[in-house]
């Protein structure tokens, strides 16, 4: 009888990755964070990492998903298993998006345009980041040259500027570019305190990058971070200007309280992704996952809800859709891939997870998406971690 080494058990051993060997060697996404967290410069991967405050909010999304339960169906399942999703007309191959994360080129050195082709040979949608440190046009258009004959699905976020010209010569660089909607990020009055970028005195972009959807924006701009504003004063007034400035939909990044929700669609809005920034912004919000439900019934069905926040597994997924997200898209996870091994990294994580979404299908006895009901998800005591 042979006994197996204790290291050879099966653990995930991320440690052991080594590039040249292929990333099929990656099986999880959580592996990708520990890679990235050996390569990448502390005070970036703190970046990446951080949340506001103590973080509360951050280990709370990750905690939702592991605190309710899967309960599946028997005998009824399929072999043809379809996981694509239409929304406002764009196709995507799964209902894993991609959502906006700043600064791709601290992490890798194509930067977004790494991350447009993985997009593309997903067939998922990319939402591009204001803060990207590609400009928009030319990440749209990697995504086609990398889509061959595809149709690559980008949408662009959007903090909208107080300085109405501003905003308006964003729309058109992201409406030129191709971009199929806007994401307009509102849970940003002022920047969430993130103190691990104040002790590592990170506020700044190395001197070789720059915010790309800034530079020379109106004038001789040099696309500094510090030009993206910020503003409290922000109202469903500017909600109502972009809403008679634009026939792209228009989604809204960040709502949280229901009766916001209710607002939203009142004021027109095309859809709605249910975040709380990954943890950056207010800190001791809930769970996205745990706010889920009450915001589906809130918003009634009126318009898509997407959902952001702790995904790292195919399970995390299934469990949103059983809930009633359209969606859910993923930050770190491919920052983390970007980081592992650029474009092929973030592939690999969408091909991950797209695995284990179709696998979690399977083994609830549902043949697709629709039948991802909330009866299959039930409350369960203590986290899986
Ligand atoms: C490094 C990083 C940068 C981000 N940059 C932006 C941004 O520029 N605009 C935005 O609306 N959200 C931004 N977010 C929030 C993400 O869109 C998303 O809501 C969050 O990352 C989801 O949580 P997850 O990282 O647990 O998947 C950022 C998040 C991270 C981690
Ligand atoms: O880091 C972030 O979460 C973020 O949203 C952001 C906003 C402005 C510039 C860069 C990043």
């Amino acid at each position: 009888m042979s006994v197996a080494a204790p290291e050879a058990n099966g653990a995930a051993r991320p440690e052991a990755f080594d590039p040249g060997s292929g990333l099929e060697a990656m099986l999880t996404v959580r592996e990708f964070e520990a890679v990235a967290q050996r390569k990448l410069d502390p005070v970036h991967y703190d970046y990446i990492a951080g949340g506001s405050r103590d973080e509360v909010t951050v280990r709370a999304n990750e905690d939702g998903f592991g605190r309710l339960s899967l309960l599946p169906r028997v005998l009824r399942g399929s072999a043809q298993r379809d996981l694509s999703v239409t929304l406002f007309g764009g196709q995507s191959s799964m209902p894993v998006l991609i959502s906006p994360t700043a600064f791709h080129r601290l992490v890798c050195a194509e930067g977004e345009i790494a991350t447009a082709r993985a997009a593309a040979r997903a067939g998922t949608i990319m939402i591009a980041s204001m803060a990207s440190t590609v400009a928009v046009g030319e990440v749209a258009a990697a995504a086609r040259a990398a889509a061959g004959d595809g149709d690559p699905t980008l949408w662009f976020q959007l903090y909208l500027q107080p300085d109405m010209d501003d905003t308006t010569a964003l729309i058109a660089r992201a409406t030129d570019a191709g971009c199929r909607a806007l994401v307009v990020t509102v849970d940003s009055p002022v920047l969430g305190a993130n103190e691990r970028n104040q002790r590592n005195n990170f506020d700044d972009l190395p001197p070789e990058m720059a915010c790309e959807n800034l530079r020379n924006l109106r004038g001789d701009e040099p696309g500094n971070v510090r030009q993206i504003a910020m503003s409290p004063e922000l109202s469903w007034e500017h909600i109502d200007w972009l809403r008679e400035h634009t026939r792209l939909p228009i989604l809204l990044k960040g709502v949280l309280h229901p009766e916001d929700a209710r607002i939203a669609i009142a004021h027109g809005i095309d859809g709605l992704l249910l975040s709380n920034h990954g943890g950056r912004q207010l800190d001791t919000v809930p769970a996205t996952i745990d706010l889920l439900p009450e915001f589906v019934a809130a918003v009634d069905g009126s318009v898509p809800v997407l959902l952001d926040g702790g995904v790292r597994r195919g399970t995390d997924v299934v469990k949103a859709l059983a809930l009633g997200a359209a969606a859910v898209g993923v930050g770190r996870p491919i920052v983390w891939g970007l980081a592992t091994a650029g474009e092929e990294g973030a592939t690999r994580v969408l091909e991950l997870l797209r695995d284990e979404v179709d696998h979690t299908v399977a083994l609830c006895g549902a043949r697709g998406l629709a039948d991802l009901t909330p009866d299959l998800v039930r409350p369960a005591a203590g986290s899986r971690r």
